[in-house]
């Protein structure tokens, strides 16, 4: 885990590389998966962006430990169950990991947790906001009954208004998320529990009041899977997958490149984040990478065609097609020899991926015309002679950094050649959901991870480490904090 402390120079002029443009795209030389639908986003309408600076201060300040009062540190470890192990997706050593945690990245400064408790922020338009939207969502999508009706009632109540309340008796998951915090966040308000917790929650109620969980007739129905099947169904897809044709006759490196940054861009495509941006895709601001390790990500994915890639998946249909392209590709080229990717165990986010999800998609491929069919053969066969494998851990759907990860999915990734993680939450989860200084080391708040680490991600949300102070420097300048939030950023990010 040494040498990667080097962070990458400022770029060209206000310190930002551009990705790839339309210009070689017309060329034929990138798929469209890169950014043909994906023209920049204008921030979310109805989420206003704090004009002052956000909970726990001055991000620019200096950021003092967590204190006894730090919202995300002794609440969820306090009241964990001795002996609760890998079962329920939380770690069987709870103090080992904290102490892990807490070496290892001591000498990385910490920063406040994010919480949602300041109107006018990110986070807080979320909670008041975009939570209440995809209630909404989710009453139109299906003729749910009289009981699920009153259930969504309740949760929107209770999620803008009310207290955080435990899961009952005999709630299949309830020793888990008391693991994860719940005992101890019971009682308080959603906005005063640290933000990364207060959305897993309510993921996990929403489904609950649908009837996810079961038993019942709605048992297991996805309550987001019409808006999925509409975004992997749709023209764009379509062509984005026909762009692929363009690309076969290129060498493999260079399509090994446009299909890393599809993947990348394919971030964008977000359901959730698209409920709070109507009108988006009309827009036209211009993407920009603020940091971009690549080079050394294709320095770990050698020739050898032996190492294993995790791939830490993040939204379906549009973002994971591109994610399947690059893994069919990775394992046709003899850049690895494995693959594993992990999906959410069920619903989440509104549109993250599940098994049911990568199902759809591979299909959605082999039924394609031209180049694309063919990626999408590769991927059934690798499934089924288990050269790419799905994991579905609880501790996917957690509400915890991944700094919190039980045993047995830390054995996992450190068997990986590289685990490259996925979007806007994962990166929250992976560095820490916390006001950092964006010049915060990558490498020190990533030290934790047990084996090397890429992130690839649009910049949604306001956490952000690993940029040059002229890199940082420059996007405020030209944007504001607007940047941070609006995904119209990217990064690629690797500790080795
Ligand atoms: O993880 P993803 O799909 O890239 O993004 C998730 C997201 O839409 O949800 C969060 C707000 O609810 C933010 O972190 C981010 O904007």
């Amino acid at each position: 885990m040494a040498g990667h402390r080097h962070l990458p120079a400022p770029r060209r002029r206000e310190g930002v590389r551009r990705p790839p443009g339309r210009r070689h795209r017309r060329r034929g030389a990138l798929p469209g998966l890169l950014l043909r639908r994906h023209p920049g986003r204008r921030p979310l309408p109805r989420v206003r962006r704090p004009a002052a600076p956000p909970h726990g201060g001055d991000v620019a300040a200096p950021h003092p430990r967590p204190g006894p009062r730090d919202p995300a540190r002794p609440l969820p470890l306090a009241g964990r169950p001795a002996g609760t192990g890998d079962r329920a997706g939380v770690s069987s050593g709870a103090r080992a990991r904290a102490r892990v945690t807490v070496s290892r990245m001591s000498d990385t400064p910490t920063a406040p947790v994010i919480l949602g408790d300041r109107p006018g922020t990110f986070p807080h338009g979320v909670l008041a906001e975009r939570h209440p939207a995809i209630i909404r969502q989710v009453r139109e999508a299906f003729p749910y009954g009289p009981a699920q009706h009153r259930a969504l009632d309740a949760l929107l109540a209770e999620c803008t208004g009310g207290a955080v309340e435990p899961l009952p008796a005999g709630a299949h998951d309830r020793e888990r998320w008391a693991a994860w915090g719940m005992d101890s966040y019971a009682g308080r308000s959603w906005y005063d529990v640290p933000w990364l917790w207060s959305e897993s929650w309510f993921y996990r109620r929403l489904l609950d009041a649908v009837g996810y969980f079961g038993p019942g007739p709605w048992q297991g129905i996805d309550p987001f899977r019409p808006s999925k099947l509409a975004e992997l169904d749709s023209p764009a897809t379509d062509e984005e997958l026909a762009a692929l044709d363009d690309l076969a006759g290129r060498p493999a490196d260079e399509r090994a490149r446009a299909l890393l940054h599809g993947s990348l861009w394919g971030n964008r495509a977000d359901l959730g984040f698209r409920l709070s941006a109507e009108g988006a895709e009309r827009t036209a601001a211009v993407p920009a990478l603020v940091a971009d390790d690549s080079e050394r990500l294709w320095t770990l994915l050698g020739a050898s065609g032996t190492g294993t890639l995790c791939l830490v998946a993040d939204n379906a249909d549009r973002e994971l097609v591109p994610d399947l392209l690059l893994v069919a590709h990775l394992l046709a080229h003899g850049r690895i020899g494995r693959a594993v990717l992990h999906v959410k165990p069920y619903p989440y986010y509104v549109s993250d991926a599940t098994t049911a999800d990568v199902v759809d998609a591979v299909r959605r491929l082999t039924g394609a015309q031209g180049a694309a069919a063919g990626y999408g053969r590769g991927l059934w066969d690798a499934l089924s002679d288990g050269r790419l494998t799905l994991r579905a851990h609880p501790f996917s759907c957690a509400p915890l950094p991944y700094a919190e990860m039980p045993d047995d999915l830390r054995a996992d990734f450190a068997a990986a050649t590289l685990t490259v993680v996925k979007g806007d939450l994962n990166y929250r989860r992976l560095v820490g959901d916390r006001y950092w200084p964006p010049t915060t080391p990558f490498a020190g708040v990533t030290d934790y991870f047990p084996a090397p680490v890429a992130a690839l991600r649009t910049l949604k949300s306001d956490v952000v480490t690993g940029l040059t102070a002229a890199t940082e420097a420059a996007l405020d300048a030209a944007e504001g904090r607007r940047w941070r939030t609006a995904g119209t950023h990217a990064l690629i990010q690797v500790r080795t």
